[in-house]
């Protein structure tokens, strides 16, 4: 029987890094004799790229936070079972940019959402799923931004464009869920790349096990 895959997400505030380091921890675990696959949130699906459109264009005011918390629910349900459950039962790796803890801290701790109500969306919609490790990069929120806005051209989406109030309260639950989480460990994004690769292999050694 093949053994179960594992299942990493990244995780953290706009512009820490998350989308530059999954390419690296990804090379980093295929030399290790894993076949791994990369995806996001939202998204990772044809339907929850449509829900990602939705989501990331418009207004400022398209969504109500419940509304929204929906959605994310939504494109992550099909995301899980189109994408992540057949992989990991296959006996892939799959890394998530992103999973439910984002809406945890932005449709929950930013936006008012109880951490209960949007859990019982992820048991209606993922059955509960929950990543073997989590792996939050936090970055000085000014350095984050400048990095942001030099990509986005100063031309941020509908979530990312939020007071910084907002971004704050996201990055504090994400420091939270790492005080009572133990899946979930928080990653200093500073320095290069390639010393943030080494402090989130650091983090995973112990999954690394060769497969047979
Ligand atoms: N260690 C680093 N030092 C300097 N610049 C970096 C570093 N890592 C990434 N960058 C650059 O910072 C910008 C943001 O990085 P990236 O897109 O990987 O962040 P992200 O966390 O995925 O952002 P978002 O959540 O907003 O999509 C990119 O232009 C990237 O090239
Ligand atoms: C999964 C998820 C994401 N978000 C927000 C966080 C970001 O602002 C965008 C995604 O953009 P990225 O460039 O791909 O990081 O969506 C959210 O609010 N809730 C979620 O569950």
């Amino acid at each position: 029987m093949t053994a179960r895959g594992r299942f990493l997400s990244i995780e953290g505030g706009e512009g820490v890094g998350k989308s530059t380091q999954i390419n690296a921890l990804a090379d980093m675990i295929r030399s290790h004799g894993h076949e791994v696959i990369l995806t996001r949130e939202p998204g990772g699906t044809e339907g929850a790229e449509v829900i990602r459109q939705l989501l990331l264009g418009g207004s400022a005011e398209r969504w109500a936070a419940r509304a929204e918390a929906l959605l994310f629910a939504a494109a992550r349900s099909d995301h899980v079972e189109r994408l992540i459950e057949p992989a990991l039962a296959s006996g892939k790796w799959v890394i998530a940019d992103r999973f439910i803890d984002s809406s945890r801290a932005y449709q929950g701790a930013g936006s008012g959402l109880s951490d209960d109500d949007i859990m019982t969306l992820h048991g209606i919609g993922s059955r509960g799923l929950l990543p073997d490790r989590t792996l939050v990069l936090r970055l000085d929120p000014k350095e984050a931004a400048q990095r942001a806005a030099a990509r986005d051209q100063n031309r941020p989406d509908r979530i990312q464009g939020r007071a910084e109030d907002f971004h704050s309260d996201v990055d504090m639950a994400f420091v939270g869920y790492a005080e009572r989480e133990p899946r979930v460990r928080l990653v200093d994004a500073s320095g290069t790349a390639e010393d943030v690769t080494a402090r989130l292999v650091a983090q995973i050694s112990d999954l690394l096990v060769e497969p047979a």
